[in-house]
């Protein structure tokens, strides 16, 4: 079976872990976001990559969820004492060594398509791991601030500020020119089922779907699409999708974000930009659309409906992998597969 997912970073990988573990020899091809990656220090970072590429190659930090694990900070720490920040990075000295082959590479013409694979090969996750684009993406967030209006990078939003400052706006820079990655339109075109795991709806799976052409192959695929819902009983299971949430206008409910991605093929309601949460991929409103076939929402959600779509109830809490795989086969089965 080939199976296709679009995955952010922690909730992404948790679920990708139950999806290899429910079907070994499925052919996975995992979307992830790139609309998280910074430059740091002259690096490029790519964290919902690296969370993907570590979960599934048992070099994650389980605590943390995001990082190696028996992970030093000995090189933050000394351009600490230089002065030299941001701070609220959490820079591993095991995880840097990535960000060095990931940054050399680039610079010597490699496309980040290749950059992944390459990493990969060391960490063998157990599926094919593509960068939704090998164009540069960056989620921004509009704030105010007592200097003013102004946009921050995403990573500043969300771990300085903790997402704490309401944001006016979420852009994706540089959606607009960008082109999905080799291989991202035939792993839609050509699976058997897409699966949007529980990830963020706004900044990890919406900025996928600004990629123009992205959100068109979704709707197309002779596929079902399934998503799961990372809210629970009105709340996010974990990070703060609901800041993101509000910033669109949606609300921080199961049926709310349900009808944010929509019914496949009709317009769907309560979406508040064609980029699916986020702005700067408008172009691609015009081939735009729900995505959904099934929606997978947690018993405390029972009796969500959204318009168009089979809703299923049932616990999503991925508490381990006995659970996270239970998850994944009632996906399936929602989707008919
Ligand atoms: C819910 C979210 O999942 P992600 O978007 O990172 O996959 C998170 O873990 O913050």
């Amino acid at each position: 079976m080939r199976i296709t997912a679009l995955a952010g970073g922690i909730g992404g990988s948790r679920f990708l872990l139950g999806v290899r573990a429910a079907l070994p020899d499925a052919d996975i091809t995992v979307i992830g976001n790139t609309g998280d990656d910074i430059t740091l220090h002259g690096l490029r970072i790519c964290p919902d990559l690296d969370t993907v590429m570590y979960t599934l190659g048992g070099g994650i930090s389980t605590e943390r969820g995001w990082g190696r694990h028996e992970e030093t900070f000995t090189v933050a720490e000394e351009l600490a004492a230089y002065g030299v920040g941001p701070a609220w990075f959490g820079l591993g000295d095991r995880d840097l060594a990535t960000h060095l082959v990931r940054t050399q590479m680039l610079a010597a013409g490699y496309s980040l398509t290749d950059v992944t694979a390459a990493l990969c090969q060391r960490w063998q996750p157990g599926l094919r791991l593509l960068p939704m684009s090998d164009d540069r993406v960056e989620t921004h967030v509009v704030v105010d601030t007592e200097q003013g209006r102004r946009a921050v990078h995403f990573q500043e939003w969300w771990l300085r500020m903790r997402a704490a400052t309401p944001a006016q706006e979420i852009i994706s820079v540089g959606a607009e020119q960008a082109r999905p990655a080799p291989g991202v339109l035939d792993a839609l075109a050509d699976a058997d089922v897409v699966l949007l795991p529980p990830s963020n709806p706004v900044v990890s799976i919406g900025s996928i779907l600004a990629v123009p052409g992205l959100r068109a192959a979704l709707v197309a695929t002779p596929a079902p699409v399934v998503g799961v819902s990372p809210i629970i009983g009105g709340a996010p299971v974990r990070g703060m999708a609901d800041a993101c949430l509000r910033a669109i206008g949606v609300a921080t409910t199961a049926g709310a974000v349900g009808a944010h991605y929509g019914a496949r093929g009709t317009p769907a309601t309560g979406r508040s930009s064609g980029g699916g949460g986020t702005s700067g991929g408008g172009t691609d409103a015009a081939a735009g659309g729900g995505i959904l076939d099934g929606w997978l929402v947690d018993t405390a959600d029972t009796g969500t409906q959204v318009p168009g779509v089979t809703v299923k109830a049932r616990p999503l809490l991925m508490t381990d992998i006995g659970a996270t795989v239970e998850i994944v086969r009632a996906a399936l089965e929602l989707a008919g597969v």
